[in-house]
Order: C-alpha cells, then sequence, then structure tokens
C-alpha cells in the first residue's frame, strides 16, 4: 500500500481572515481613543471614517469626546485615579485596578443607563427568564451557588440532591468505599473524557488547586487525536485497573467524547477489565449518553442539567465533581463564587467589579472588539486561566447577530499564558509592536505558604522578583499607551478560585447586554460540527465509490476528478484530496499512485472488492 506520506510538504498557508467589516450597528462604539493619542495622520483618517459612520447611528451621545483625552501620565493624578477608582471586596481580599484603563467620568455617565438595563437584563436572568431566546432556555449557573435563587423548589432540590451527591460519591471514593474490581482495592487515578466547557474548567481547577499529593490524581482525554488518546492511557499504565473514568458531555453526543470513550473501552477490553465498574458519566438526562450508561450499569451518573451551558458548568457536577476527587475543597470554591455572585448584583457600577470589568473591556475595544484581551496571571497554577477563559469570552462574545438581527460580528479574542514567563516570549511585541490588545494582569499576593519564603539575595525573595517583573510590566506598558486591569488576590484558593470564575461569569453576562449579544448559544460552533459531519460522510462515499470500482476491476485506478464526479461531488475535489491524503497517510485500504505535490497526478484504488459492501 502506497503512502502519501512525505510527499505534501509545502502546501500555501492561508491567512486568516480579519474580523468582517459589517455594517456598523448602534452598538459599535467609535475607536477614538487611539486615534487622539495617536499623531499618525492615518489613524486620524481613519477616525474620520469612524465619526462619519457614527453620525449615521443612535450611538451613545459623547462618546467621541470623552474618549479624547488619552491616558493620564502625570503620577499625582494617577494616584488619586487609583484611589479613586479601587474597587476592593473585603471579605473575599480581591482588589480590582481599572486606573490604567483610560475611561473618562464622561464616558461612565453615557455608559451608565446601558449598565441599568444589563442589570436588569441579569436580575431577570437571574429570576429564570428565558435569557438564551434562541434555544429557549434559562440561564442558571448562579443559582447552582445559592440554589434558594433558582426560580421553583424542583430546580432547588436538583441542585441540592446533586451537591451532595458528588460529595458523598467523592467521600466514598477517597475513602475506599467505593472502590474497583481490580485487587488494588482503591482508585488512584481519575482520566476525564470531555471538550471544551466539560474540560477547560476542570483542567483550570486541576491545575489551580489540586494538592501535590492529591487523593486521586487527574487526567485528561480532551480531543479526538489518537496519539494524544494514546499517550493518556499509556501513561496510565498498569493503574488503568485503578482508574475512574469520568465521562463529561452535557449533550451526551459530542463525537470527540464519544470517540475518546469508544477508544478508553477498548484500552479496558484489551487490559480484561470491566470499563462500567469503573465509569461515571456527567450529563443531561436520557441524552445518548446517559442511555448508555444506564444499560451498560457503569458504577454512577450525575446530571448535567438544561440550563447550565458547557461553559459556565465549572460549579455544577462537571466541575465539582472532579475537584472533589482530587481533594479540593468544593463547597468553599461554592462559598468564594457566591460571595463574588453578592458582589456582582450591586447595580452601582463603582461597585460592582464584573460590571467595572465590562465598562473597561467596552471602553478598551471600543464596544466592538477592535482589541484584543491578554491575561496574564503571575502565578504559575493560574496558569489555565487564561485558556479557559478564552472559551467562556469568546464562545459567549463572539457572535454574528445582536438580539435584534443585526449583523454585527461581535467578540474579544482572548489569549495569555503566565508572567513572567511571557515577558521572555511575546510582551516584547506588546510594548512595542502593534497596538492591538490591553491586558489583564492576575496578581497573587502570597508568593509562598507561611514558613517557606526566604532571602534569595539580602531583603529579596523569589516572589519579590514575579512581582517586580509584574508591577515593571505594568508600567513599561503603560508608559507606552498600552492599557491594563489589575485583579489581584491574596492567595490562590478554593475560595479565590470561585470567586474568580464567578467574577468573570458575570462580567461576560453584563457585556453581552451592552453590546446586546445572545451569550449564552453557540451556533458558530454548530456549524463547524455540521461541516465536519459532511466530511466524513464524503469519505464514506469516496470509500464506497473505490469500492464499486474494484468490484468490477480491481486493476481500476481513479483520478481525483473521476472520483468526485462518480460521487456527484465535483465542487468538493479539493476535500476529496485531502480525504485521500488523510487515508493513505494512515496506511488505510487504499492506494494512491503518484506525486500528492500534483493532485492531477493522483491514481487512486482500493485493490480489492468489498462484496458486502457494495450491497450494503
Ligand atoms: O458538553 P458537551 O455537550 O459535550 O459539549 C462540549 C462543548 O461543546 C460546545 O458545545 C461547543 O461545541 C461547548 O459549548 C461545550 O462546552
Amino acid at each position: 500500500m502506497a503512502s502519501l506520506s512525505g510527499l505534501c510538504s509545502s502546501f500555501p498557508s492561508v491567512k486568516p481572515n480579519n474580523r468582517i467589516g459589517g455594517e456598523l450597528s448602534p452598538v459599535r462604539k467609535d475607536s477614538l481613543a487611539v486615534s487622539t493619542r495617536s499623531n499618525s495622520s492615518f489613524k486620524h483618517s481613519v477616525a474620520r471614517e469612524v465619526s462619519a459612520d457614527l453620525s449615521k447611528t443612535n450611538d451613545v451621545a459623547g462618546l467621541k469626546q470623552a474618549k479624547q483625552g488619552g491616558l493620564e501620565k502625570d503620577p499625582k493624578a494617577l494616584w488619586r485615579r487609583y484611589v479613586d477608582w479601587l474597587y476592593q471586596h473585603k471579605e473575599l481580599g480581591l482588589y480590582l485596578d481599572v486606573s490604567r484603563i483610560g475611561f473618562s467620568d464622561e464616558f461612565v455617565s453615557e455608559m451608565e443607563p446601558r449598565f441599568q438595563a444589563a442589570f436588569k437584563a441579569m436580575e431577570e436572568l437571574e429570576r429564570g427568564a428565558i435569557a438564551n431566546p434562541d434555544e429557549g432556555r434559562m440561564v442558571g449557573h448562579y443559582w447552582l451557588r445559592n440554589a434558594k435563587l433558582a426560580p421553583n423548589p424542583f430546580l432547588q432540590v436538583q441542585i441540592d440532591k446533586t451537591l451532595a451527591a458528588v460529595c458523598d460519591f467523592a467521600d466514598a471514593v477517597i475513602s475506599g468505599k467505593i472502590k474497583p474490581p481490580s485487587p488494588e482495592g482503591r482508585f488512584t487515578q481519575i482520566l476525564s473524557v470531555g471538550i471544551g466547557g466539560s474540560a477547560l474548567g476542570p483542567q483550570f481547577v486541576a491545575e489551580a488547586l489540586a494538592p501535590d499529593n492529591p487523593p486521586l490524581k487527574i487526567r485528561f482525554i480532551d480531543n479526538t487525536d489518537p496519539a494524544g488518546i494514546d499517550h493518556q492511557i499509556a501513561q496510565l499504565g498498569p493503574e488503568l485497573a485503578s482508574t475512574l473514568v469520568i465521562v463529561i458531555s452535557k449533550s451526551g453526543g459530542t463525537p470527540e467524547t464519544r470517540n475518546g470513550l469508544l477508544e478508553v473501552q477498548k484500552a479496558f477490553r484489551e487490559a480484561g477489565l470491566d470499563f462500567a465498574k469503573q465509569g461515571v458519566a456527567i450529563t443531561q438526562e436520557n441524552s445518548l449518553l446517559d442511555n448508555t450508561t444506564r444499560i451498560e450499569g457503569w458504577v454512577a451518573r450525575f446530571p448535567m442539567f438544561d440550563w447550565v451551558g458547557g461553559r459556565t458548568s465549572e460549579m455544577s457536577a462537571v466541575g465539582l465533581l472532579p475537584a472533589a476527587l482530587q481533594g479540593v475543597d468544593i463547597r468553599e470554591m461554592l462559598i468564594g463564587a457566591s460571595m463574588m455572585d453578592e458582589a456582582t448584583r450591586s447595580t452601582v457600577l463603582r461597585k460592582n467589579p464584573a460590571a467595572l470589568l465590562a465598562l473597561c473591556w467596552y471602553w478598551a475595544t471600543d464596544g466592538i472588539g477592535s482589541k484584543d484581551m491578554v491575561v496574564l496571571p503571575y502565578k504559575d497554577s493560574l496558569l489555565l486561566f487564561s485558556r479557559y477563559l478564552q472559551q467562556l469570552v469568546m464562545e459567549s462574545l463572539g457572535k454574528e447577530f445582536d438580539l435584534d438581527g443585526n449583523r454585527v460580528n461581535q467578540g474579544i479574542s482572548v489569549y495569555g499564558n503566565k508572567g513572567s514567563t511571557d515577558q521572555h516570549a511575546y510582551i516584547q511585541q506588546l510594548r512595542e509592536g502593534v497596538h492591538n490588545f490591553f491586558v489583564t494582569f492576575i496578581e497573587v499576593l502570597r508568593d509562598r505558604p507561611p514558613g517557606h519564603d526566604w532571602e534569595l539575595e539580602p531583603g529579596v525573595t523569589c516572589g519579590d522578583y514575579l512581582f517586580g517583573m509584574l508591577q515593571g510590566t505594568r508600567s513599561a506598558l503603560y508608559a507606552n499607551d498600552r492599557e491594563s486591569i489589575t485583579v489581584t488576590v491574596q492567595e490562590v484558593t478554593p475560595r479565590s478560585v470561585g470567586a474568580l470564575i464567578a467574577l468573570y461569569e458575570r462580567a461576560v453576562g453584563i457585556y453581552a447586554s451592552l453590546v446586546n449579544i445572545n451569550a449564552y448559544h453557540q451556533p458558530g460552533v454548530e456549524a463547524g460540527k455540521k461541516a465536519a459531519g459532511e466530511v466524513l460522510a464524503l469519505q464514506k462515499r469516496v470509500l464506497a465509490v473505490l469500492n464499486e470500482a474494484s468490484c468490477e476491476d480491481p486493476a481500476e485506478s481513479l483520478t481525483l476528478q473521476e472520483i468526485a464526479d462518480r460521487c456527484h461531488a465535483p465542487d468538493d475535489i479539493e476535500m476529496i484530496y485531502k480525504i485521500i491524503e488523510h487515508m493513505a497517510a494512515n496506511d488505510r485500504a487504499l492506494i494512491a499512485e503518484g506525486d500528492c505535490g500534483s493532485p492531477y497526478s493522483l491514481k487512486v484504488f482500493l485493490g480489492e472488492c468489498n462484496v458486502d459492501e457494495l450491497y450494503a
């Protein structure tokens, strides 16, 4: 069997599209802040264009003027601004500094009515309104940390019962009461199978909060990459026998997760293990996964609720079960989230940290996502916060249409890793290169547990360096007109992590209201899933056509064009080429002769006829 791998080395790279311009809708705000801070004539001409467009829209009056003036540079005035705007949540020990975002008082006043509308919408959402109209769903992640807020007693009971079941199950597993059939007698590992919102929260929390020696160590399969799956299973080795597999999928039908499950089940079979005795599912009642679990008699099932979205599911069984099994105090996480929820219900902008974040995002990105959000936690354990926020923010805000059906192509791009590591990677560009971002620093005051610190040099600890790097980077960026927000917590604890998650969940919800979009659906993702399904369907047709040809004449080979014509898919010839290239590279049942670099030269055949398939 000929393989094409190695033949196709130099494909043209495709430049990703820039954000589509589209018409300015009423929510699109001016981008004059930068232009008025710069002397560049190009930016002035952009400013004129935008200003002309604004005149056609029903925009918030005065924003243009409000954004003029640039960033405060006088140290005394800047200190006053710092103190004036500093938000503190005393009990949580959380601070939010927005002084390095250049919004003016006029801007805040102009935005005030929008914020009041957003607060009202949030209040209705919490009361059980259908806040996700496209899917006809309530949005209830806030109820998870305070069941009394749920709009009816049935939901309250569901929440409380699930939390109790999670705690009981985790206790029973950790204590060895629930155990695997293997002679080891205790579960030592968790293999979590899930993707997107069914993986990112648990991954973030594991990295942030799992103790050095957790009762159960966690691994993740969060993709349909066979090599990645093999790697996780190989790393478990004989401990597969003492691994609790948690399959997480709200819908219960996500292909990547299903594939992960099938791969893991195969590994269990090959190791002579009974998967059902070690499998746990977290999914919506009556989903495909739920039914499979029931039929096969898995160890346990926990519900996912219709009214909790994947990206806001960390405080449901999705996040709580894996965390509890790793020995994380999940009740503390819930308390932190609930305290933050309380704070972010304030209708006074200055007293509401989520609203302050939304205000900054709106200002920094002109309400149209014109700048990216770079998230920089200065703490290794918070490394995955930026990845977690990437889904929360981008899947929520990245929308083509607003709630009134106008094309708006909204969103804010999020990326980041950690400080000070990134200082030695991309911060060069942030300081001096293209000015297309604002930064969010996450600062953790406590360097190490008490009693463990020491001075590397007189008066200076390792943590002082980390602190210095954060402060230095923040100052250096600001000096070059790069705006930043700083969120400070005392320590990385279940409570502070719960609070951080809740803070950003609310900020995203409020911002979505400001720009009039539905933050709780993801129609774009569905389009990608549908297209992927079509590719696999096309692959089946290609194989059927090749099989048919082989049955007619085992020596007959077909050109790509002939395959495309016989598949009745002449416009899909490029995809057919990619399918054949991929199958050939994986030693699948087809022979491709020719040069992959010259697709017209390719001749493809199966070599043998599968009669059963022919009549299938
Ligand atoms: O939990 P599920 O239903 O498997 O979905 C996983 C992820 O897929 C998405 O639906 C996007 O495809 C996310 O919103 C979600 O978190």
